[in-house]
């Protein structure tokens, strides 16, 4: 199967999904222009046959790049990564991509999975969703403040110096629902609330925002 030229782009995404918008990040960097397909999630358009013959696991993102399907947002980032090579995300220096893949890995496996809808609803089920939010913003914190001590040792402009990589992928969306979406008081995250600030600087960023999704509720 060839990768694609970029001509023939769509992305299967949601809004407000943290995973969407790290791919919608990596590819306004590399300048990939995209057909936006929103997924409703709320309305469960996850589960619909036509959707689980992309991603049989039920999840945005999904890109579509000419013949290319790839689901799930590493694994997208890595092809854009590898097929485009304009702003590259990983650096040269071995130490500092593996802090990047660090970063990115504590953001995809142990934090953003306990904000996913199917098992919120899950929760919620057996305790009440006051109850279930104060789980999911704790269990959050503490994540939070093992990355901003891990951060500490390597940030600069950005998270791992003064260039944009990868783990900022990951951390502006995960930033954005801690602080913005779940009200974590970003003064107890010095790092990573610079960090939250210095990305809103930035286009690829701000235009791969939830609010800034023709699929956005407001
Ligand atoms: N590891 C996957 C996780 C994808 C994921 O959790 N997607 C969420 C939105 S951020 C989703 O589609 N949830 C739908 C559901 O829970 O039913 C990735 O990074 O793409």
């Amino acid at each position: 199967m060839a990768a694609g030229r970029g001509d023939n782009v769509k992305l299967y995404s949601y809004w407000n999904s943290s995973c969407s918008f790290r791919v919608r990040i990596a590819l306004n960097l590399k300048g990939i222009k995209y057909e936006y397909k929103a997924v409703d999630l709320l309305k469960g358009e996850q589960f619909y046959p036509e959707f689980l013959k992309l991603n049989p696991v039920g999840f945005v993102p999904v890109l579509v790049d000419g013949d290319v399907v790839i689901a799930d947002s590493f694994a997208i980032i890595m092809y854009l990564e590898d097929t485009y090579s304009q702003n590259p995300f990983l650096p040269h220096d071995v130490h500092k991509r593996a802090i990047n893949f660090q970063i990115a890995s504590i953001v995809s496996s142990t934090i953003q999975p306990f904000q996913n809808l199917r098992l919120l609803k899950h929760v919620e089920e057996k305790v009440s969703p006051e109850e279930t939010h104060c789980w999911t913003k704790s269990a959050i914190e503490k994540d939070l403040q093992a990355l901003e001590q891990l951060l500490t040792d390597h940030a600069g402009r950005y998270a791992t110096g003064d260039e944009v990589f990868l783990a900022d992928l990951f951390l502006a969306p995960q930033l954005n629902t801690a602080f913005t979406l779940l009200k974590i008081d970003s003064k107890k995250f010095p790092t990573l609330a610079i960090l939250h600030e210095t990305y809103k600087e930035i286009q690829a960023f701000e235009e791969a925002l939830p609010k800034n999704q023709p699929d956005a509720e407001h």
